[in-house]
């Protein structure tokens, strides 16, 4: 049911793993705190436990195997056509560890979003965790922010801040910034749905406000 008078935003979600991201999506969407439904889950891990957690909510799963195509190029390809399939009004990356083509990027530029375990511009890539460790940090987060064809360079949304304690693991910062994850993601999901977000010139609008370079910054330490 839609929230507004128009049709719910039809959302696929990208992932590669467990599926916490994805589950408060698939939640936020069941108490209609989202005005926006998930079509589709799509992973290139056919082991991915967030399939698991598609299915038991009765949404549409599809693995597209690296292995299956010659390289990125063809395997985007796959995937653009998958998503045409749909007709689908926003992609969101969840935890999903392939690099999109630029041609991909292109084709759903402004309806491409991602979440990443680090305060951008900091640590972009991968082991975000380990690397705030080692670097001393005393205070890491994550990112949701707008894909673009640079690796975890688009433009940020949402951020929320964690603090690192001297005693910390890895997975404890992975946790403790996980929790945070799952409390801005679906906000960020929502305000989408509710056409309250905009990327364009390479800058991101929040209603008529002009988010800054760390987007709405929320510190939650
Ligand atoms: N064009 C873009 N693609 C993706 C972005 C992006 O900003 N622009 N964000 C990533 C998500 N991500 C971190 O948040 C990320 C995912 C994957 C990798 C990576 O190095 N992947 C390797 C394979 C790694 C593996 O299989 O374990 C690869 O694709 O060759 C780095 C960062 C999603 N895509
Ligand atoms: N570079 C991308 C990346 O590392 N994304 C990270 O993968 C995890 C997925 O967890 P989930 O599968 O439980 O949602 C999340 O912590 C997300 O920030």
């Amino acid at each position: 049911m839609s929230l507004t008078n128009s049709q719910p935003k039809r959302i696929a979600v990208f992932i590669s793993g467990f599926g916490s991201n994805l589950q408060a999506l698939i939640d936020a969407c069941q108490r209609q705190a989202i005005d926006g439904e998930i079509v589709l889950v799509a992973s290139n891990q056919a082991k991915a436990f967030g399939l698991t957690r598609a299915a038991e909510a009765g949404i549409d799963t599809a693995v597209v195997d690296k292995s299956d195509y010659s390289d990125r190029d063809s395997y985007d390809v796959a995937l653009a056509e998958l998503i045409d399939d749909y007709t689908v009004d926003l992609i969101v990356l969840a935890g999903f560890m392939r690099i999109l083509s630029p041609a991909f990027v292109a084709r759903f530029s402004g309806k491409l979003l991602n979440i990443h375990p680090s305060l951008l511009p900091n640590y972009p890539g991968l082991h975000t965790h380990q690397r705030a460790l080692e670097n001393g940090d005393n205070e890491h987060g994550c990112s949701i922010h707008f894909v673009t064809s640079e690796l975890d360079g688009g433009p940020v949304i949402l951020q929320a801040k964690v603090p690192i304690f001297a005693e910390d693991t890895v997975q404890l910062v992975a946790q403790r910034v996980n929790q945070q994850e799952l409390a801005i993601y679906p906000l960020v999901v929502k305000w989408f749905c509710q056409d309250r977000l905009l990327m364009k010139d390479g800058q991101v609008w929040l209603d008529d406000h002009l988010l800054g370079p760390a987007g709405y910054a929320s510190d939650n330490s």
